[in-house]
């Protein structure tokens, strides 16, 4: 079974901040915002966790094998180099989205996102190192069949786009409702999905249903592991093997003694 722990990352007071004492020219913002999620996925990425940009303001992190300690220390070295704090709120759970739901609660409690008092809270409490499993992360990246020979290489960057992302929101969107995953676009036609234990014929029904939607063909690597970075890798290989085989759904564990539970 998957326990995903994930960590809700929001800028504290930011909106008043962008205005305040007047608007702050827009590409300003839009470097602090990648500068922070660049120092965010190097802090996390080095101890085996993702970071997803989804808002810029708010940003989600996988970080099972990250502790509380680990989390404090990365408020503190954000705060000591930005003029912006950040919050967290962790979560833990079987379900992706639940895990997400737990995590955001334990903010949203202790105040607004806009509320100047609120600074620096972490919210939630990590999974013990003893409670992890090797199938605690199931990953997917998905990828678009031949973007570059059918997008790229055809149409203007900005109709381009529009496919891809209209095959992300429906992906998006399905294995949200469907199955509580968390889906997230990285770039190029590459989305990662965070899963809860989902077999082959999810992922096929999830490609059939985004093809029948907006017309948009995927295929999927799964990988499962106790951390999203290996799940993360072993997907990726599995992604060649879709390439290498022809098939639209490889999905594979780091170790042959792994299996996953039936449904
Ligand atoms: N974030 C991320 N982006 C990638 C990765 N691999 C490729 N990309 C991006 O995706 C774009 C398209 O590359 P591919 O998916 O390999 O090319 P394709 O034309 O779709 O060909 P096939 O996937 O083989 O059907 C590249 O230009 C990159 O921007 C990856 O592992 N992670």
């Amino acid at each position: 079974m998957t326990n995903t722990q994930l960590s809700l990352i929001q800028i504290d007071n930011y909106g008043p901040w962008t205005v305040t004492p007047e608007p702050r020219r827009e590409m300003d913002l839009q470097t602090l915002q990648s500068r922070l999620f660049a120092d965010l996925a190097q802090f996390v990425g080095s101890r085996d966790g993702y970071v997803f940009f989804t808002r810029f303001d708010n940003m989600v992190a996988v970080t099972n094998g990250l502790d509380e300690s680990d989390h404090e220390l990365m408020q503190e070295s954000i705060g000591n180099r930005y003029p912006v704090s950040i919050s967290l709120g962790i979560g833990v759970d079987p379900s992706p989205v639940d895990a997400l739901e737990t995590a955001t609660t334990g903010l949203q409690r202790a105040g607004s996102a806009q509320d100047g008092d609120r600074r620096e809270v972490l919210a939630g409490t990590t999974l013990a190192e003893r409670e992890r499993t090797p199938t605690d992360l199931q990953i997917a990246h998905f990828d678009v069949n031949d973007a570059t020979g059918k997008y790229t290489d055809q149409l203007n960057e900005f109709d381009s786009f529009i496919h891809i992302e209209q095959g992300y929101a429906s992906l998006m969107r399905h294995l949200r409702e469907e199955h509580g995953a968390l889906s997230f676009f990285v770039g190029g036609d590459n989305i990662i999905s965070v899963c809860p234990e989902m077999r082959e014929e999810a992922y096929r029904s999830a490609i059939d249903h985004v093809e029948g939607d907006v017309g948009v063909e995927l295929k999927v690597g799964v990988g499962v592991a106790d951390d999203v970075q290996e799940a993360g890798m072993v997907a990726k290989h599995a992604l060649e093997e879709c390439r290498h085989r022809g098939t639209v759904v490889e999905i594979e564990t780091p170790r042959p003694d792994v299996e996953l539970a039936e449904d």
